[in-house]
């Protein structure tokens, strides 16, 4: 691939201001190792309806295809202001259309804990050292994507969703996730509720079909109760969970907390080609933005999962992952990850953390 065409969807709230801080770095490890980077912006959620009056225009999409990955802020609204004009319906008339429309059925969302921030989390320490959890949620299908109904019933209002999954789109992230497993501990766990829901049922048949292909690979079950409570108490017994996109997403705000700020973590959103969609798996944080404060790691660290997944340049994402390691390890803080303990002079803000790990970047091995 010659040019690397990149189309940037800054978000709401603190959307733009982590994205400056991703697109700093993603223009630094591209200079570093000479490749030919183009920023495409694109309108989308809140300017986009400031502008068109609606979240998604055509025009967006039509660009974003020309793409060969996109990064992307979060969109959205503060959550108590559900019927807001701007804000209702940015997740179904952004967020998810634009993942169905690329078909980007597989979302990958890791739970490594990093050494120097071990202390942030709220369980123990020997019990997170060394967790390192691959959700791999499917993102495109199920009661996000299934029908919808509201009815009158007794003179009262019913609204309902629908739980929906096919064979074929289990079977094809379940094939992701053993694909995954069998270039890391080689685990898969299915985490559903079959002793409730039919979906859950059907579920664990594909898996267990394709589980078949993949004998070196161990395979297991968990209700996803029990599941919640595991990834808490036992973490380390995971390797990669296998989803659908409700458990999924709730799943991995969980894990998360195993590392102490949801500001770190990125998430990678593929289907059957090289093409992904990079955002973080936090939300537009309204109540911190405008203030500098908020965390860029885990928009930077979009863009490493961009180098190893979209352009298969795992030095250059390796890169920044050790950039970002390091900084961290030098004792320098966003403030959710800033503690009493900290030295209050290592305290940064947004773009102050994006520069110090583009600084690092320098540093190479
Ligand atoms: N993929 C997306 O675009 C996406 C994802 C999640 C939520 N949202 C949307 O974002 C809006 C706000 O959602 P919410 O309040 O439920 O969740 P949120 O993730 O925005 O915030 C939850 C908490 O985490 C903190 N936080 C989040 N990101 C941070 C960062 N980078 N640095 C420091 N602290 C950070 C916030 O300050 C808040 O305390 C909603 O409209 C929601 O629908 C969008
Ligand atoms: C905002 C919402 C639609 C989205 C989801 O549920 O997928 C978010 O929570 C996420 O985790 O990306
Ligand atoms: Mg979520």
């Amino acid at each position: 691939m010659s040019k690397k065409i990149i189309g940037v969807l800054e978000g709401d709230f603190i959307g733009p201001e982590i994205m400056q801080e991703a697109v700093k770095i993603l223009k630094k490890a591209a200079a570093l190792y000479n490749h030919a980077v183009e920023i495409v912006p694109l309108e989308a959620s809140g300017t986009a309806y400031d502008r068109y009056g609606c979240h998604l225009p055509p025009s967006t999409l039509a660009l974003a295809g020309q793409c060969h990955a996109l990064l992307k802020g979060p969109f959205g609204g503060p959550p108590e202001e559900l019927h807001h004009p701007k804000w209702s319906g940015v997740e179904q008339g952004a967020i998810l259309p634009l993942r169905k429309h690329f078909r980007l059925y597989a979302n990958l969302r890791e739970t490594k804990v990093w050494e120097p921030l071990m202390h942030l989390s709220p369980v123990k320490e020997r019990i997170v050292r060394n967790v390192d959890v691959l959700i791999v949620r499917e993102l495109t299908s199920g009661i996000y994507f299934g029908e919808k109904k509201e009815r009158m019933l007794n003179n009262e209002r019913v609204f309902a969703d629908t739980e929906a999954y096919s064979e074929s789109e289990i079977r094809r992230i379940a094939i992701k996730a053993f694909e995954l497993a069998s270039k890391r501990k080689r685990k898969v766990t299915l985490v559903a509720k079959s002793n409730v829901l039919k979906s859950s049922v059907l579920w664990r048949e594909v898996v267990n079909q394709v589980a078949a292909s993949y004998p070196g690979i161990e395979n297991d079950y968990m209700h996803v109760d029990h599941a919640a409570m595991q990834l808490i108490m036992n973490p380390r017994q995971f390797d990669v969970i296998l989803t659908s996109n409700l458990f999924g997403d709730i799943l991995s705000d969980e894990a998360s907390v195993l590392q102490g700020s949801i500001g770190l973590f990125p998430s990678a959103s593929l289907g059957d080609s090289a093409f992904g969609l990079y955002e973080p798996i936090h939300g537009s944080a309204p109540s911190i933005a405008g203030r500098n404060i908020a965390n860029p790691i885990s928009a930077i660290l979009c863009i490493a999962l961009m180098f190893n997944h979209t352009f298969h340049c795992v030095t250059e994402a390796a890169r920044i992952e050790r950039a970002v390691r390091r900084t961290l390890e030098s004792g320098f803080r966003t403030r959710d990850i800033f503690t009493g303990e900290d030295d209050p002079r290592l305290l940064l803000g947004t773009s102050e953390m994006g520069d110090r790990i583009a600084g690092m970047l320098d540093r190479g091995d």
